[in-house]
């Protein structure tokens, strides 16, 4: 890849926590590039610091408690965590889209789908309201969902999960921007909501040669919708790479561990289930020393308990943080 195609530059990006009086670190100097019309996983357990290290992109973490210790977080040659307020809003919305697990945290309760949609193309778009109407319908069309010309009247508690979603995801669309993070997307919905939603989302992403930062603990997810992913832990980058790579030879034994959890029909018997493993994520107030993963690594060896290995590259556009990668 060469540098034109980076939409974002994430370097040493470090965030941290205060409670009880007491600073943690969640996101511990992660640096990866996003580069144009990619989708881009990034992967890990619950609490492993996707989502936190994902909003500090665009300074969204509550602050404080939150806190964007280092890093720079470069978009189109700024670095969007230095940018002013307004221009950072300004980016926000229009050059970068989110979308989120819950629609209602987004959606506003008290106005019409229609209402909202028309409400961002003013704000970031300038587009006066009767023509706001027809962009608004069109897109609520776009995103497939029936009957725009009355669904546009609803308020988001009268749709349902799917177009709720699906609404949100109109919104975040709307000013067309270059680059979506899309938060667990699609967890809360049904298998075939979410396969709908999927296939949709890839649609607009290759009309527009948009790129998707995707955020998701589902690797049956990551197969089906990226190129590439970053498998975190403990709030740091173990082992990033082309996906087709990554699931046909896992380096770290964290991503061989997550690979091994997806349920495969008639293999159950035969496959070692990842929650069979010993632990789970560490508290980020009491990590262990050496590697982070180590207590529960079954390749672990006594120089894992005692150093901590950096992300190396091992090939072309493969890293790993890992003493004994497997070969
Ligand atoms: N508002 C907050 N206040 C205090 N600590 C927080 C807050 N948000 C996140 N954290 C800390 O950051 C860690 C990482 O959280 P994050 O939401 O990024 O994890 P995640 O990998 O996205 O998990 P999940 O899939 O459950 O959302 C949490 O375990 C928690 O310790």
């Amino acid at each position: 890849m060469t540098a034109s195609n980076t939409e974002l530059d994430i370097q040493n990006l470090t965030v941290s926590f205060t409670a009880n009086g007491r600073e943690v670190t969640a996101v511990n100097g992660i640096s990866y590039k996003l580069n144009s019309g990619e989708t881009l996983a990034v992967v890990g357990e619950s609490g492993s610091g996707k989502t936190v290290s994902a909003l500090s992109l665009l300074r969204l973490i509550p602050q404080p408690p939150g806190r964007i210790v280092s890093g720079k977080v470069l978009f189109r040659g700024r670095d969007l965590l230095a940018l002013g307020d307004d221009a950072l809003r300004a980016v926000r919305g229009n050059d970068i889209g989110m979308v989120f697990q819950e629609p209602m945290t987004s959606l506003n309760p008290v106005l019409t789908i229609g209402e909202q949609i028309v409400e961002t193309l003013y704000a970031h778009r300038n587009i006066a309201t009767p023509e706001a109407r027809e962009v608004a319908i069109a897109l609520l069309r776009q995103v497939e969902i029936p009957s725009p010309q009355s669904r546009w009247k609803c308020y988001p508690h009268e749709l349902s999960g799917g177009q709720r979603q699906r609404a949100m995801i109109a919104m975040a669309l709307a000013c067309d921007p270059g680059i979506l993070i899309a938060d667990e997307p699609t967890t809360a919905l049904d298998v075939l909501v979410q396969a709908q939603i999927l296939e949709f989302l890839q649609r607009v992403q290759q009309e527009r040669n948009m790129s998707v930062l995707l955020i998701t603990h589902d690797l049956g997810l990551v197969a089906n919708s990226a190129q590439r992913a970053l498998i975190m832990y403990a709030g740091e980058i173990v082992e990033t790479g082309p996906v087709r790579d990554l699931f046909s030879k896992p380096r770290h034994p964290y991503t061989m561990g997550l690979i091994e959890s997806i349920p495969r029909p008639g293999t159950k018997a035969r496959r070692k289930r990842f929650h069979e493993m010993k632990g789970s994520v560490p508290a980020l107030g009491s990590l262990p020393s050496g590697c982070p993963f180590h207590p529960r690594c079954p390749s672990a060896q006594q120089k894992c308990e005692t150093e901590k290995p950096t992300l190396e590259a091992i090939e072309p556009d493969r890293q790993v943080a890992c003493w004994y990668p497997n070969d």
